[in-house]
């Protein structure tokens, strides 16, 4: 088993100031595969001293001394991507094929855009010819608190600490404590990098601990957080004495509109997209609203995905999906499976219990539930689990009005071959992404949600300019 007692604060690995032991499940197994310390209160303070120390320098440096170091950073990263995808799949269960792909390469493609975004970044500029004195300079906000969740860890971590490294901030990350081997892994790198002591720390905990601890901590300016709407309140209260800035990236129950005139692959595309990474995806369209036209067709053809859908070991490769990261998330999955059932939606795939042959290790049938309406706790709560609700609908208007009857606001999907609809439609959805026809994000995109999904972006330009503080000087010659 690993022992990864130590955090990493000033430039060196460091034992708690306590023993305080948690062990790392692998969600295949059910087996501890690492232990860590979960850190004190003396632990953070340290870490949020060194961070403090090191900004005064930091905060001067220039952009090509940060750039030069980034890009080295980079490189390791790249080097040593197979260490990491295999402690993702590890600690949190995404499959090798996944952890190796997506799991390791939106942590590669952060480091790359906010890079870019960097490079072209102007950290003074002038108001404007009206006024010529006025003079705009965008300076780092100061030491920051990134506190981040399981289910992508480096494409968090690196949303996170890449931006406010390339800002000139200085920082304390606090993983989750349920994936915490990559986040220590990534701190390995940052230190064969060579960035000065104090600008990157890392300390282990739980929420209540370490989490509460920065949120609440005098000498941390700001919080950047990933992770539930419920944690995201406690933290926005917490930090409201000190009057940090706080940037909330939240759950979603996204909305999928499938119309009769939807490209032929939709149905397919939406049932996978929602059964990604086992369906722990904030952005996962969870709710598959389909035109009455084609309703049948389409509870078809989504319960025959489901079934083809296979589950796995996270070890073995292959394009199955993996478990679900925690017993915890596993016991509130079957609970929203059976209230599903209690509410009378239609099961036509998946449902209570484990798939056959795999009762050791949190796995969850791929479920999907049919003629579902919005009042049901399926259609409300985020589920994080492979579990999909489709709901009918018989006018655009009324899709619209579901899509947006939600507490959430993070990513919804159009699909139609109608681009005069579609835009249309994206104008009307209230969330901070539409993606239309199976359309990625490109390099660069705002990544973040409205109402309560939160209020920050992550992401290129706007990401860099999250860990940014802005400052007028008049007169300026
Ligand atoms: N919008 C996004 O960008 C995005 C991306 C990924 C995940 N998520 C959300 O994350 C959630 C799943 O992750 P999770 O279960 O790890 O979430 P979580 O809120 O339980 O934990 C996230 C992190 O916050 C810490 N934490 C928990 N309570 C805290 C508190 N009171 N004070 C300070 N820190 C605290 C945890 O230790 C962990 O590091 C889902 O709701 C998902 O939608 C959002």
């Amino acid at each position: 088993m690993l022992e990864k007692r130590e955090f990493y604060i000033n430039g060196q690995w460091v034992s708690p100031v306590r023993t305080n032991d948690f062990e790392v499940i692998n969600p295949s197994t059910e087996e501890s595969c690492a232990v860590i310390s979960l850190g004190a209160k003396e632990d953070t303070d340290a870490a949020v001293a060194a961070a403090r120390n090191a900004f005064e320098s930091w905060s001067q440096t220039s952009k090509e001394e940060r750039m030069a170091l980034l890009e080295k950073l980079y490189a390791i990263y790249k080097t040593r991507s197979g260490e990491m995808a295999e402690a993702i799949s590890t600690e949190m269960g995404a499959p090798m094929a996944l952890a190796k792909t997506a799991q390791w390469g939106a942590g590669a493609g952060h480091i790359k855009n906010l890079m870019r975004a960097l490079k072209n970044f102007e950290f003074e500029q002038p108001l404007g010819d009206h006024a010529p004195n006025n003079h705009i300079l965008y300076e780092p906000v100061g030491v920051c608190g990134l506190i981040t969740p399981w289910n992508w860890p480096m494409n968090q971590v690196a949303l996170k600490v890449i931006a406010a490294m390339a800002a000139g901030c200085t920082m304390v990350l606090k993983p989750s404590e349920v994936s915490p081997l990559s986040s220590l892994l990534f701190a390995e790198m940052i230190h064969e990098a060579g960035f000065p002591a104090g600008v990157f720390n890392l300390v282990n905990g739980d929420g209540v601990g370490v989490g509460s601890e920065l949120s609440g901590h005098p000498d941390v300016d700001m919080i950047s957080f990933t992770g539930s709407t419920r944690a995201g309140v406690a933290i926005s209260k917490n930090a409201a004495d000190t009057v940090k800035r706080v940037s909330l990236e939240l759950g979603g129950k996204g909305a999928n509109i499938v119309f009769a005139d939807a490209d032929e692959k939709a149905v397919v595309r939406g049932v996978r997209h929602c059964f990604n990474n086992t369906g722990q995806s904030c952005n996962a369209p969870t709710r598959m609203l389909v035109e009455r036209s084609i309703y049948d067709q389409a509870v078809a053809t989504a319960a025959d995905v489901a079934a083809k859908t296979s589950v796995d070991l996270a070890s073995i490769e292959g394009r199955h999906i993996g478990p679900v990261v925690s017993g915890l998330q596993y016991e509130k999955i079957q609970g929203m499976i059976d209230k599903g059932i209690a509410e009378g939606a239609r099961l036509v795939a998946g449902g209570p219990g484990k798939p056959e042959g795999l009762e050791k290790g949190y796995f969850v049938r791929p479920t999907v539930f049919a003629d579902v309406n919005n009042e049901m706790a399926i259609a409300r709560e985020e589920i994080f689990g492979p579990v999909l609700s489709i709901i009918p609908f018989d006018s655009e208007e009324e899709a619209v009005q579901i899509a947006n009857d939600t507490l959430y606001g993070l990513t919804n999907y159009i699909q139609t071959q109608d681009g005069d609809k579609a835009n249309r439609i994206a104008r009307q959805l209230r969330s901070g992404m539409v993606q239309i026809n199976g359309e990625m994000l490109g390099a660069g995109a705002p990544f973040g949600g409205y109402k309560q999904s939160g209020n920050g972006r992550e992401g290129g330009t706007w990401g860099l300019e999250e860990f940014l503080e802005v400052k007028v000087v008049t007169g300026w010659l």
